[in-house]
């Protein structure tokens, strides 16, 4: 046994998992998680009426903290998603109504009773119960003094737009500023020191403990994780029929446990380490089968992922579904199959073509028809986005995108 890096709890479970990317004083957030518990929030904005499994790394992160005995916030944006934030985006969002963002925000809330305990210390907010209450001049001269046009344009939110000249709007410019008073105000409200998020959140959160250094002297953190990517290079989160909502409305259990099982094989080990619990070393003895037995460890990862979020009778009954269908030979060899260069799958194979590369259609824009009406499927899930690319990421463990019009015809399509 090495020793633990690491005097936290906290913080050794979260560096051992992989979880950590970076952060602004490992060893003085440290210091603070070995002496007492510590709050930490993450925010989430209602883009959408569900989250995806983009979104879980965070949430494990806040689950974490929560089992090693600290106290999380998980942050509702329902003002920030009015204004977009522009990190990593190319462009603007869409501008959704006060009416979408609460619809979207209530739908939302309902995963995290999943993953964290509100009625042993985690809490729960909205920061547009501040942000909406804001005054504009008096917020100006609140904060405005604390922030530098020259620094703002050196963040990459910032500065990537202007580099490739893609406009960055004023209402997009202050999202920033925002989420920095965020902090603030979770740190006067909760005692909040330590924000958490993903890698293309760090600029937001060093604007939040600087201003919380200038406005009230407090000493705050940052942590990110690693944006994750699948090992084919497709961030994850997203497949070619659309995100991985964890929204059972929106995607099924069994559909869910599907996007485990076929996670590629150089991802099982990685994915076992952050998306479900289990012990390190029996993970180390899953990631170590070979051959068709690492097959084994990827209905685990399945199982266990998809039991933290659906419970644990839905993710064995996934399991059984796919074991009867699988057995019954849904995806039996010897179904049609066409070959394809395996170059057109990294690239990235638009999902319209490669229904006519099948021969499924007779053309990109009869796929786009069926894709309208729901006949399309990739690997037995619908196709809900005419835009969508078929990437190495979609390859099933038998190493073959699997396609289907309607409820009879099917092709495999098979990278040479
Ligand atoms: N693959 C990932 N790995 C780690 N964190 C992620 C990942 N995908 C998303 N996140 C985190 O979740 C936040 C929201 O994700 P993202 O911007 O993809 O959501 P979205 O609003 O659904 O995006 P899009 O508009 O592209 O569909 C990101 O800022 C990031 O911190
Ligand atoms: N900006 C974050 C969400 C967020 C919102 C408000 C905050 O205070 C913190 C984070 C995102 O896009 O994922």
């Amino acid at each position: 046994m090495t020793s633990p890096a690491f005097r936290s709890d906290f913080l050794n479970t979260l560096s051992e998992r992989g979880y950590i990317h970076q952060c602004s004083d490992l060893e003085r957030l440290d210091a603070k998680a070995a002496e007492g518990p510590i709050t930490a929030y993450i925010g989430f904005d209602a883009t959408a009426s569900s989250l995806h499994a983009g979104h879980l790394l965070s949430i494990m992160m806040l689950r974490t903290l929560q089992r090693t005995g600290h106290r999380p916030i998980a942050l509702m944006g329902g003002g920030t998603t009015k204004i977009g934030d522009p990190s990593g985006k190319d462009e603007a969002r869409r501008m959704l109504s006060d009416q979408q963002i609460e619809d979207n925000i209530a739908s939302i809330r309902k995963v995290f009773a999943r993953f964290l305990d509100f009625e042993h210390g985690a809490v729960m907010e909205n920061n547009a119960s501040w942000l909406d209450e804001l005054k504009y001049i008096p917020l100006l001269r609140e904060v405005g003094p604390h922030f530098t046009i020259n620094r703002m344009l050196t963040f990459d939110s910032v500065k990537l737009r202007l580099e490739r000249e893609q406009p960055l709007t004023f209402l997009e410019f202050n999202y920033m500023i925002l989420q920095a008073y965020d902090f603030v105000e979770l740190n006067k409200r909760h005692g909040c020191i330590l924000q958490m998020g993903g890698s293309d959140q760090w600029g937001n959160i060093v604007n939040g403990m600087e201003l919380g250094r200038r406005m009230r002297g407090a000493e705050l953190f940052a942590l990110t994780t690693p944006l994750l990517t699948t090992s084919s290079g497709a961030k994850m989160g997203k497949t070619a029929g659309g995100a991985v909502w964890l929204d059972a409305d929106l995607l099924s259990p069994y559909e869910y446990w599907q996007y485990w099982r076929n996670a590629g094989d150089a991802d099982v080990e990685r994915f076992l380490k952050l998306f479900t619990e289990l012990p390190l070393d029996e993970i180390a003895r899953l990631a170590a089968l070979q051959g068709q037995e690492i097959n084994i460890a990827k209905e685990v990862l399945a199982t266990e992922a998809t039991a933290l979020l659906h419970g644990r009778e839905a993710a064995d009954k996934a399991k059984e579904t796919a074991r009867t269908t699988f057995a019954e030979g849904a995806l039996a060899v010897d179904l049609p199959t066409v070959e394809l260069p395996r170059a057109k799958l990294e690239a990235g194979l638009p999902v319209a073509n490669a229904f006519v590369d099948a021969g499924l259609v007779a053309s990109t824009s009869e796929a786009r028809r069926q894709i309208k009406g729901g006949g399309l499927r990739v690997n037995d899930q619908a196709v809900a986005d005419e835009k969508a690319a078929l990437s190495l990421a979609d390859l099933t463990p038998e190493g073959v995108v699997k396609l289907s019009l309607g409820k009879k015809k099917h092709v495999l399509l098979k990278p040479a």
